[in-house]
């Protein structure tokens, strides 16, 4: 009754043995954490993007698995797997008794979805975000179709741009010079030839990534009132993601100059303009990078950097200073994030809860750097 094999033994006995294993000797205590070094923070977004439900073949919301082991779901990529993955990697640990020198935090933010504007964006300025003192944040990734996984080390800054174009308006029998239409059409055509450009860079250059070019897309086309009238306002709206070595003075003047020289009238304005892109470096010089591609080293994973190509909460958390990676542990798994029929496989997120649990006891146990004090 009293002696029982490992796997028989009650939770609470291996607890308590676990606990007495900590020296905690006087008169140096090894208390195993240190709390004067800054965090961790996982972080993670709870909301999701909307779904055209009848494009799915099963309920998005019910997260069916397949006899396969598929589970379909929004939200199943982007990114619930990753707040799961966080969450049962940190239980497991702790349920092994494990401490580390750094504190590991987690944060369940709104609004990603919509730019994070009322989640990431506000929190990153709040005193309650400084108390957290995070050294490194860990936040969502791409899956990755092949065997290897991406990771992010920087991302590309949105900005919406919103052409404005007035002109002459009258009779639509007549040829009116100097309409809002012709000027608008030249802009777009700027863009959309700009727009080209960058796509040809990309194609023609194997080791550019999505993320590394500038990308833009006619996302809105607005105006007009009848068939017969030539209206005075029309306006074009474009989604730009600008990549991080752009010099945003020299692009901004850019898109002012393609406006003016469509004619008397044009004007532009942003809807959304991120002006802080960051860097988090993938060498020697940065020693959270050591301690995450060391694991990965160690667990076979082969990592492929990227700068992401969309925005994600990354961008706030970089930009108040603290290094950050973009990595969701999803390889071999289609990318479809956002997309219908969003799935992933539970051995794939089951393989992600084992690389976490591999990955934080090294990052909170990356030794006091010069940043620490
Ligand atoms: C630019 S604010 C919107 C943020 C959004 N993020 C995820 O898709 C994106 O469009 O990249
Ligand atoms: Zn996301
Ligand atoms: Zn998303």
């Amino acid at each position: 009754m009293t002696s029982k094999g490992p796997e028989e033994e009650h939770p609470s006995v291996t607890l308590f043995r676990q606990y007495l294993r900590i020296r905690t000797v006087q008169p140096k205590p090894d208390y195993g954490t240190n709390p004067a070094l800054s965090s961790i923070l996982l972080n993670s977004h709870t909301d999701v993007v909307p779904v055209f439900k009848e494009h799915w073949s099963h309920d998005p919301f019910e997260a069916f698995k397949d006899s396969e082991g598929y589970i379909y779901a929004r939200g199943a990529q982007d990114m619930k797997c990753v707040s799961i993955q966080y969450l049962e990697a940190v239980r497991r640990l702790k349920v092994e008794g494990h401490r580390f020198p750094r504190t590991i935090h987690m944060t369940f933010v709104p609004d990603e979805e919509v730019g994070g504007h009322q989640g990431m964006e506000l929190f990153v300025q709040r005193p309650e975000f400084q108390a957290l003192r995070a050294g490194f944040a860990l936040d969502e990734g791409i899956a990755n179709p092949t065997d290897a996984f991406t990771v992010f080390y920087s991302e590309r800054s949105p900005w919406w741009v919103r052409v404005t174009s007035t002109g002459r308006p009258g009779h639509g029998s007549l040829f009116i010079e100097d309409t809002a239409a012709e000027k608008l059409h030249k802009v777009v055509s700027s863009i959309l030839a700009f727009r080209e450009k960058e796509w040809q860079r990309l194609q023609s250059n194997p080791h550019l990534k999505e993320g590394a070019v500038t990308s833009v897309n006619l996302t809105k086309l607005e105006g007009g009132v009848a068939y017969n009238v030539v209206p005075a306002t029309m306006s074009a709206s474009f989604d730009f993601r600008v990549a991080p070595d752009v010099d945003f003075k020299a692009f901004e003047e850019q898109l002012q100059s393609w406006c003016q020289a469509a004619g008397e009238g044009v004007t532009l304005e942003f809807a959304q303009k991120w002006m802080h892109p960051q860097v988090t470096p993938t060498d020697g010089s940065n020693p959270w990078w050591a301690a995450f591609s060391r694991v990965c080293k160690d667990m076979n994973l082969s990592l492929e950097p990227e700068i992401m190509p969309g925005a994600s909460d990354s961008r706030f958390i970089r930009a108040v200073g603290v290094p950050a990676l973009g990595f969701s542990p999803l390889n071999r798994t289609p990318v479809l994030l956002h997309d219908h029929d969003e799935r992933l496989h539970e051995a794939v997120f089951l393989r992600g809860v084992d690389i976490y649990t591999r990955l934080l006891p090294a990052l909170a146990s990356v030794p006091a750097l010069p940043s620490d004090s």
